[in-house]
């Protein structure tokens, strides 16, 4: 842990130092040239920027981020942003691996939207059969499967149940995703047409809902005001790999019978 640690420190605090010192030069041309300039907000910036409410240093002024924390902060978010969503496409991937025919069926609507070999980001809209296989992929294999630990600031009663304040709460998010009740007696199968209409393949909005916002059906992104902030960003991100992911595998296949016939 403690390697791990310093490995962490390592890469991020000369990134942090040389955000710092490149706005203080920014700052500096822009008094001396009296015009405004910026290097735009970065994540960094708003943590350097922050001054923390409910602590004060000895001087009586707002107490900032140390450098440790911002270290801890920053992997926090490269880590929340980077492990959940290669995890959920490495199981997409696996799922379209085994059942051949959701590949061929999502291939051919990839293929009919794409242009070039490209998928832009508006073409995610008029792919429900993609969208459906991300879905299924989230509810079947949620890569957050407790979500993170919450708690209660005071002793709460819930449905009979005393939750207390000191408890560490998970939340069994997979568990919710696979209840029969809502999603049928195959609800272990990945089956991504339970996220469509019967009628003409479009997305069931309804079905879709990862918000809970309405009711809670699966959330693999949490729920409620600690809910992953990038959802839909997520959700984009998962749509665009799998779909340039199964272009480039066609090249590559492409490329390799071509290999074997000039071998040949
Ligand atoms: C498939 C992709 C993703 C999944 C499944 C996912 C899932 C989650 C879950 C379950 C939580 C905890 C919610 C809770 O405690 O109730 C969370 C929090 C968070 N996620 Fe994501 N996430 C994904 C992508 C991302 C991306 C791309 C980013 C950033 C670019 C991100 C940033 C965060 C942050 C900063 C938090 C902490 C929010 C807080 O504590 O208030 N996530 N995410």
């Amino acid at each position: 842990m403690n390697k791990l640690r310093t490995d962490q420190e390592n890469v991020l605090i000369p990134l942090i130092r040389s955000r710092r010192q490149e706005e203080e030069k920014m700052k500096k041309k822009t008094s001396e040239n009296h015009e405004e300039k910026s290097l735009g907000l970065c994540y960094v910036d708003s943590l350097l920027n922050l001054d923390l409410p409910d602590e004060e240093d000895e001087g009586g002024r707002r107490r900032k981020l140390s450098e440790n924390e911002i270290v801890s902060l920053c992997s926090e978010f490269l880590n929340a942003g980077t492990d959940t969503t290669s995890t959920a496409l490495q199981w997409v991937m696996a799922n379209l691996v085994k059942y051949h025919d959701i590949q061929s069926k999502l291939y051919d609507e990839i293929r009919k939207v794409s242009h070039d070999n490209k998928i832009e980001e508006e073409d995610s809209r008029k792919m429900p059969y993609l969208k459906a296989v991300i879905l299924e992929g989230l509810r079947r294999h949620p890569p957050a499967h407790f979500v993170l630990p919450h708690g209660v600031i005071q002793d709460v009663e819930l449905d009979g149940y005393l939750i207390p304040r000191e408890a560490t709460v998970n939340v069994m998010v997979a568990e919710i995703g696979w209840d029969s009740n809502i999603w049928g007696e195959d609800s272990m199968e990945f089956k991504p047409e339970r996220f469509l209409n019967e009628d003409d393949g479009s997305l069931n909005e309804e079905m879709s809902d990862v918000t809970g916002n309405k009711e809670i059906k699966m959330i693999p992104f949490g729920a409620g005001r600690r809910m992953c902030p990038a959802f839909g960003l997520g959700l984009l991100i998962l749509e665009l790999k799998n779909s340039s992911g199964l272009l480039m595998l066609e090249m590559m296949w492409i490329c390799l019978k071509n290999r074997s016939l000039l071998l040949s």
